[in-house]
């Protein structure tokens, strides 16, 4: 028998996986989550190359996750596809009303637009400019608070805001989303509740919500999204964790070997970079199209103080991922 902490065979070692990094920083044309500088470790595996980029407010235990899911891209590769594009919406950042065209450009053919909503240091009245600006453009709008409101806060919004498709995480706690759902008509998508809970499956056991948005890296990687989406008993939205183009593909192979996909995804943020670190996934007619990506020579690299942070992260969360 071998030893307990024995790597697994495919399991690479934290020098494996540092001998191939590169840690590259990204310029976004808009602030989004407080993000002005996307910062992502790549490296490189037998199937291909693999993303680790935590958000950085992320906690070792959390961001082993996301780890676990480069490792899978880069070692194993992805799942089989049944589809070889995925529909995806725009995404747009708590802007000003006026600039809310300007970006859904960015996707060509999106018919349906995610807005952000609830950003600190903004009113309601800016949301439900910002909301109308984009219901003038296209037929479907769906509202992402990221957990920001009250309930009575949210009940209040969502009355204001109007008829969407679906009100994603309006409040912090599984609870909350719960009583939001019913008390109001809207639909109630859950994104933190899945993402940062130890029990992904709570959500439905609460009757918290009707749509479930699914990011790879935070769920370890593109098998154990579809292990999940094949649980849980509701409509599922892939989503972009701000992924560059390595992580992007791995979300787009997730979307494209799920059975029921029924809503357009979250993966068109490539959009959001002034650049990528290789040919970004482009929106065209709605759709990204299913891609391996390797990174290319020129990308833009973290300063080497970012480095040796990214380089210690990841030896950290390597080490709790053999606990
Ligand atoms: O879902 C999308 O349209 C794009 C991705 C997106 O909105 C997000 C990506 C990463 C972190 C988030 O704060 C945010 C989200 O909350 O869904
Ligand atoms: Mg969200």
């Amino acid at each position: 028998m071998k030893p307990k902490d024995t790597p697994p065979p495919s399991m690479p070692t934290a020098d494996d996986l540092i001998d191939t990094a590169r840690v590259v920083a990204l310029p976004m044309r808009t602030k989004f989550r407080g993000i002005t500088v996307r910062e992502a470790l790549l490296f490189k595996g037998p199937a291909g190359w693999g993303e680790f980029a935590p958000f950085p407010e992320y906690n070792d235990a959390e961001a082993r996750m996301w780890l676990a899911a480069g490792i899978e891209a880069a070692f194993l590769g992805a799942p089989d596809p049944l589809r070889d594009t995925v529909a995806v919406n725009a995404t747009v950042p708590a802007v000003p009303a006026d600039e809310v065209a300007a970006i859904i450009a960015r996707y060509p053919g999106a018919t349906t637009v995610k807005v952000k909503v609830a950003e600190p240091g903004q009113t309601l009245a800016d949301d439900v400019d910002r909301v109308a600006a984009a219901r003038e453009l296209v037929s479907t709008v769906r509202v992402d608070a990221n957990g920001a409101w009250t309930v009575d806060e949210a009940i209040e919004a969502i009355a204001a805001i109007g008829d969407v498709e679906y009100v994603e995480q309006p409040c912090r706690t599984v609870e909350e989303l719960a009583q939001v759902r019913k008390s109001v008509k809207a639909l109630i998508a859950a994104d933190e509740s899945i993402r940062r809970s130890t029990d992904p499956m709570r959500v439905a056991k609460a009757g918290a919500a009707d749509i479930a948005v699914l990011k790879v890296a935070p769920l370890g990687g593109m098998r154990s999204l579809i292990k999940l989406a094949g649980r849980l008993p509701m409509d599922v939205v892939v989503s972009s964790a701000l992924d560059t183009a390595v992580g992007m593909s791995a979300g787009v192979a997730a979307a494209a070997a799920l059975p029921n996909l029924h809503r357009a995804c979250g993966l068109g943020t490539g959009a959001m970079f002034t650049r990528d670190v290789a040919v970004p996934f482009r929106v065209h007619e709605g759709a990204v199209e299913l891609r391996s990506v390797a990174p290319s020579d020129d990308v833009p690299l973290a300063s080497p103080d970012r480095t040796a942070w990214w380089h210690d992260r990841l030896r950290r969360c390597h080490a709790e991922l053999m606990r």
